[in-house]
């Protein structure tokens, strides 16, 4: 077998974890001698021990002399759990292959250098764009301290959230709004705006036959107008934080409603996130509504978009993006990365394009 066959195993065992790893990076690691797998690793939980402890664990004496194949550059700092970096050193790996180097300033070429000195051979950089592409919310997350934010919105063919007179009930298939759920299962928090809230009255958990980690819920409510009886407030399925820039008090259920208050003088939004992101939270799933979108794309505040598209034409209505640009140029622009089909509706999945 080839070097890309193991690391292609490497980063399916990443991807498996996708969204439970938080703050931390999906990391896979797969310790090979002579076309035999030794061991294999990943990390599981932030907490937990790393992938290449988990393979080298595996792989016990037999480790002397082998490769380790790993999709994040190991750590060089003892974390929570001891560095990977001296666990390696001591195992006896003969040849260390890293996807792609760690961008946390505590770690970037550390590791590396590290293992090399150790007269370890490293080769850096195969699959680095997949590997890039599967980390891109914690590289944003430890680069801006901010969640890696992305929208979902699901439309009809001519654009619309809803008719003009809101009923939205239902623009996608059964099948898109299941894979709604399996992407609210891999966020760490799902957002939403009042306005959702009071048309709506939305549960925003993780609905999936066979179970799925419930997004920590954000309601985005300067007024303060959620009911106290909303599903949001009342169901007890997990945590829900109003920010409002309000001074009434509303007399919420405490165990786990938690209402912030964010100065008025501060830009709403912007804020809202960098408190999120200093709780920990590095992915965000906004399900919006339209003013809500339009705000995250005008302050540039989200990274991409899932957009579901049904087969359907209803005219007036609300529209997926409420700005107003005059010229094309103007466009906030994307580039598509995945379209599919999802039962009879599109999945267009797009990056917003960097300043
Ligand atoms: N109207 C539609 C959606 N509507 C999305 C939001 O407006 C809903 O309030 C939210 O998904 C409800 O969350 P729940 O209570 O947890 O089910 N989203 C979709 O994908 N397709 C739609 O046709
Ligand atoms: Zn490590």
């Amino acid at each position: 077998m080839t070097d890309l066959h193991y690391m292609q195993f490497a980063l399916q065992l990443a991807k498996e974890t996708i969204g439970q790893t938080s703050p931390n990076p999906s990391v896979g690691a797969v310790c090979v001698k002579q076309g035999e797998i030794l061991g294999i690793g990943t990390h599981l939980r932030a907490g937990d021990a790393h992938a290449e402890v988990h393979a080298l664990q595996m792989a016990g004496d037999r480790a002397q002399g082998a490769d380790l194949y790993v999709t994040l550059e190991p750590c060089s700092h003892t974390g929570r759990t001891g560095a990977c970096s001296d666990a390696i050193i001591r195992s006896g790996i003969r040849r260390v292959i890293v996807a792609t180097v760690d961008p946390n300033e505590r770690v970037a070429g550390r590791g590396i250098a590290k293992l090399r000195a150790a007269g370890i051979e490293v080769d850096v950089g195969l699959c680095e764009r997949e590997a890039n592409m599967l980390n891109r919310p914690f590289f944003h997350y430890i680069q801006t301290g901010m969640p890696y934010t992305t929208l979902k919105a699901a439309i009809t063919l001519d654009g619309r959230l809803a008719t003009s007179r809101g009923d939205s009930k239902w623009i996608t298939s059964a099948e898109a709004r299941h894979h709604v759920h399996e992407l609210r299962h891999q966020y760490d928090a799902i957002l939403v705006g009042s306005g959702t809230v009071l048309d709506d009255n939305p549960f925003l958990t993780t609905r999936l036959p066979q179970g799925g980690k419930h997004p920590i819920r954000i309601i985005l409510d300067r007024r303060l107008q959620t009911p106290i009886d909303a599903n949001v407030v009342t169901d007890g399925a997990v945590q829900t934080i109003i920010f409002t820039t309000s001074d009434r008090n509303v007399a919420y259920p405490s165990h786990f409603v938690r209402v912030e208050r964010i100065d008025p003088s501060r830009p709403f939004l912007r804020t809202v996130l960098k408190k999120l992101g200093e709780e920990g939270i590095m992915t965000l799933f906004v399900e919006g509504g339209p003013s809500i979108h339009a705000s995250m794309i005008e302050e540039r505040l989200a990274q991409d978009a899932y957009v579901f598209i049904a087969p359907k034409l209803i005219g007036n209505g609300p529209s997926l993006f409420t700005s107003d640009r005059a010229e094309m140029n103007d466009s906030t622009k994307l580039q598509f990365e995945r379209v599919t089909q999802v039962g009879p509706d599109i999945l267009a999945y797009a990056q917003f394009e960097k300043e």
